[in-house]
């Protein structure tokens, strides 16, 4: 059984930012519903994929027809490509960020990721952790503890969040360069997340991801004060002909030389 989300409030609809914030609690919801039937495994993450992918695009349909999508879970063909690249606005979404540990409960460490792109920029952006109960949206900026302050966490080492089941061998070295911790965790948003609620300093991937892992984080961390980039410097920017985005640098401003420093001097392999 599912519950059908109550229409959002009129100033909801009239607001991206807000409508993406309550894009992603009512997909975090249905997560949660699906989470609860007894599934496991392979069926359980396939279940969250698609439950989630389908309610959204349903939503964006309902609430932004004039808009296009790109999202993780649909297989684009060439009409959808074309359609989104003449298009003004793009809704880049993540349904489930961190499928791998939506599937084994109780881990909180998966996301929703609702972005939307225009004319060329992230212009609104909200990330759930529905097992956390918790939204973070560019309606209302999250705030960062000690962001911009040279005694946050003194004599502490900076704390690097990774990939718990993948993290790529260049950000050890980096680790060691900085004196810093490598914290493990799941889903890419929760990763960028983290640099916002101060459990990490930053998030620093090599590799392989594409723009729905971190157009919604991204625009959030920005949102919040936080640096982003790629690995070389260069901007992110999305809703590209090819969505493949490898690389990214989310931290506290006052990391981000030293990180990028390090890279031009070692690379990523
Ligand atoms: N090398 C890689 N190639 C492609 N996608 C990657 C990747 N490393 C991480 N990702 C994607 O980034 C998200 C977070 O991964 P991780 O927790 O390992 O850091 C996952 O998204 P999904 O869960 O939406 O598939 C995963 O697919
Ligand atoms: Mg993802």
């Amino acid at each position: 059984m599912t519950t059908a989300p109550d229409a959002p409030a009129a100033d909801v609809v009239a607001d991206d930012h807000r409508l993406a914030a309550w894009l992603a609690e009512a997909a975090g919801r249905r997560l949660l519903e699906v989470r609860s039937e007894g599934l496991e495994g392979k069926a359980l993450k396939d279940a969250g994929d698609r439950a989630a992918h389908v309610l959204l695009t349903e939503l964006l349909a309902t609430y932004r027809p004039e808009d296009a999508v790109l999202s993780e879970e649909a297989l684009e063909n060439a009409a959808d490509k074309d359609a989104r690249l003449r298009a003004e606005r793009v809704w880049i979404i993540d349904p489930l960020d961190g499928t791998r540990e939506f599937s084994e409960p109780p881990r909180d460490d998966w996301a929703v990721h609702v972005a939307l792109w225009q004319d060329g920029a992230l212009v609104a952006g909200a990330v759930a952790q529905p097992a956390l109960g918790e939204t973070f949206s560019t309606g209302t900026p999250p705030v960062v503890p000690g962001l911009g302050s040279d005694a946050h966490r003194p004599g502490q080492p900076p704390r690097i969040a990774v990939s718990r089941t993948r993290p790529p061998a260049f950000v050890q070295a980096l680790a060691a360069e900085l004196g810093a911790e490598l914290v493990p965790m799941g889903s890419a948003g929760v990763k960028m997340m983290s640099v916002v609620r101060d459990l990490a300093d930053a998030y620093v991937h090599a590799g392989g991801q594409y723009e729905w892992d971190s157009a919604a984080p991204v625009a959030v961390a920005r949102a919040a004060g936080l640096f982003t980039s790629r690995v070389d410097g260069s901007e992110l920017v999305y809703n590209q002909a090819d969505v493949y985005l490898p690389d990214l640098v989310v931290c506290r401003p006052e990391l981000a030389e030293r990180i990028l420093a390090f890279i031009a001097a070692h690379g990523t392999d």
